[in-house]
């Protein structure tokens, strides 16, 4: 059996991984814990991962801990820089053996829509993101839409794409945040969950990619194929991605 915490686990995802967990014949839910309870709880003692749903100020400090009580980690909570990740790195330097995983995004949907994006990325004169969800989510752009920003960019640097075309002159911020010279463009709705748009364009031509998450029931079979995969790989890896078969 594979013991298994959860931080932030009565919030909208981390109720949802208690039950998915409750719900796995390999696994056993050991501690839940929010804001408040005492992360240093969870050991290597008693579990072998801790599933982090909490929130961006909250998430680092919390791997940190639990990387200090030896405990593997798979994480979904948004806000990770790259000067975040370096300390997790740093801090895995003294447990070698432990992993970190951390997920912009657990559905398939989405997971195959970025890998998608970044293979047509170089065929487009122009870029753009739409990110769509639900009015409680506290950050803005998504995880998810940085992450396909980064990974379109990097596509397009590598096929040595020209800048994408825009003669805009004045904006009054309706152009959305330029993330690694994408634009992101971020909708709050009542009635959505998480959705993303990328739309690529050329002269006379679209191509959109569009992933829908409806239900948060769409991120649990990737989140217990991540706690399954913990430990197997050692030190800080991103991107579900990297444990399907594309
Ligand atoms: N990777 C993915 O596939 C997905 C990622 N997300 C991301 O996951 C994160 C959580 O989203 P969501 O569940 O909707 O948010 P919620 O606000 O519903 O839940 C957050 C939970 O974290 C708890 N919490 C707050 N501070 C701490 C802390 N210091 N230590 C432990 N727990 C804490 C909250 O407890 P309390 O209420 O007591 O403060 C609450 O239970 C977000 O960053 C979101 O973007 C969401 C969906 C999918
Ligand atoms: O807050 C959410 O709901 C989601 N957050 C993640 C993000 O910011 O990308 C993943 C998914 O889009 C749902």
């Amino acid at each position: 059996m594979i013991r298994v915490s959860v931080v932030g686990a009565h919030g909208r995802m981390g109720s949802n991984v208690v039950s998915a967990v409750n719900a796995a014949q390999d696994m056993e839910l050991v501690h839940t814990i929010d804001s408040g309870d005492d992360i240093t709880a969870i050991t290597s003692g008693n579990t072998d991962v801790a599933v982090e749903f909490s929130v961006p100020s909250a998430s680092l400090d919390n791997v940190l801990a639990l990387i200090r009580n030896d405990v593997n980690v798979v994480v979904g909570t948004t806000g990770w820089t790259e000067d975040k990740m370096n300390r997790v790195r740093e801090e895995l330097v003294n447990h070698p053996q432990l992993s970190v995983f951390i997920a912009p995004n657990f559905a398939i949907s989405t997971v195959l829509a970025e890998h998608f994006a970044a293979q047509a990325a170089r065929y487009f004169e122009s870029a753009e993101i739409i990110e769509l969800h639900h009015p409680d989510k506290v950050d803005a752009p998504s995880g998810t839409a940085l992450h396909t920003a980064h990974k379109i960019s990097a596509a397009r640097r590598e096929a040595g794409c020209a800048p994408i075309p825009d003669n805009t002159q004045s904006d009054g911020g309706s152009r959305g945040q330029i993330v690694d010279d994408i634009h992101v463009h971020a909708v709050r709705l009542r009635g959505l969950n998480a959705h993303e748009e990328i739309l690529f364009g050329n002269a006379g031509e679209q191509l959109v990619i569009r992933a829908d998450s409806f239900d948060r029931s769409s991120f649990m079979p990737g989140v217990l194929l991540a706690v399954r995969h913990a430990g197997k790989t050692p030190g800080l890896s991103v991107g579900l991605d990297n444990y399907l078969d594309l």
